[in-house]
């Protein structure tokens, strides 16, 4: 197995505040991997890293086996799929041109292409294309939800990145999509970092799960080792109202 991502070493502080510090992960290939802690601890600081949104103050990171400090960062953003919570659309464009707009910037003109992608992930996600003209406005929660999923796809990443991309729809859309994710998961094959507030959640999608707690790895193991050995008394607490 090939690593997909690497932190080596990493620091990084707002201010006078630490938020990550000598932070160490390595990510296989096709692993899908949840990320859960308290509030604050860094979770979204270190997602944010993998595609170059925040830079590290010290140490390295490794994404698809390059230093990517040393990447061109447009480009390592466009290989990057990234679906958060809420708000990602672009507003004043419709379904169809959200969708479009990575697969456009990278097929460079062949409509053809990018036609077939969005229609492909339309299907996958559950959406009708009947949407396709309507504006974000337009859609409910769950399917503002769907396209963002679609649109963080549809340029065939090899690495995708949410950010509690269910955190704002209601529990049966929630259950819905997490379904559905772990179905296009299974079908691509793909890597994937998952940032949740929901024990449930990190335990059903995860291969892995990451503990995180004040910047520090907690436990990092399979959704079965973490109910069966927590390795901490705040993993131990997480995981409690799970095993009943
Ligand atoms: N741009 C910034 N400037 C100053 N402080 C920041 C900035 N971004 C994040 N922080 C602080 O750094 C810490 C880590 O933030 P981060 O968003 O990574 O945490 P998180 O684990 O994702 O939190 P949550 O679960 O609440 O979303 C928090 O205390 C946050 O207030």
């Amino acid at each position: 197995m090939s690593m997909e991502i690497e932190f080596r070493n990493v620091d990084k502080s707002y201010g006078e505040k630490s938020v990550l510090k000598d932070f160490c992960l390595q990510v296989e290939k096709g692993e899908f991997l949840t990320i859960i802690g308290t509030s604050g601890c860094g979770k979204t600081t270190m997602l944010k890293m993998v595609n170059g949104l925040i830079t590290p103050d010290a140490g390295e990171i490794f994404v698809m086996g390059k230093d990517i400090s040393k990447e061109d960062q447009v480009m390592l953003r466009r290989n990057i799929g990234y679906a958060i919570q809420g708000g990602v659309l672009f507003p004043h464009m419709t379904v169809e041109q959200n969708i479009s707009y990575v697969p456009n910037l990278l097929n460079k003109g062949d409509r053809k292409r990018t036609e077939n992608a969005v229609e492909k992930w339309m299907g996958i996600v559950g959406l009708d294309d009947e949407i396709l003209g309507r504006y974000p406005a337009e859609l409910s929660g769950g399917q503002q939800q769907r396209v963002g999923i679609a649109r963080a796809l549809a340029a065939s990443p090899e690495l995708l990145l949410m950010d509690e991309p269910f955190g704002a729809v209601d529990e049966i859309t929630k259950a819905q999509l997490q379904k559905e994710l772990k179905e296009i998961y299974r079908k691509t094959g793909i890597t994937v970092l998952f940032v949740t507030h929901d024990i449930a959640e990190a335990l059903t999608l995860g291969t892995r799960v990451l503990v995180m707690d004040h910047g520090e790895i907690q436990q990092l193991a399979t959704p079965e080792e973490l109910l069966k050995n927590p390795a901490t008394d705040y993993v131990a607490r997480l995981v409690e109202k799970e095993l009943h």
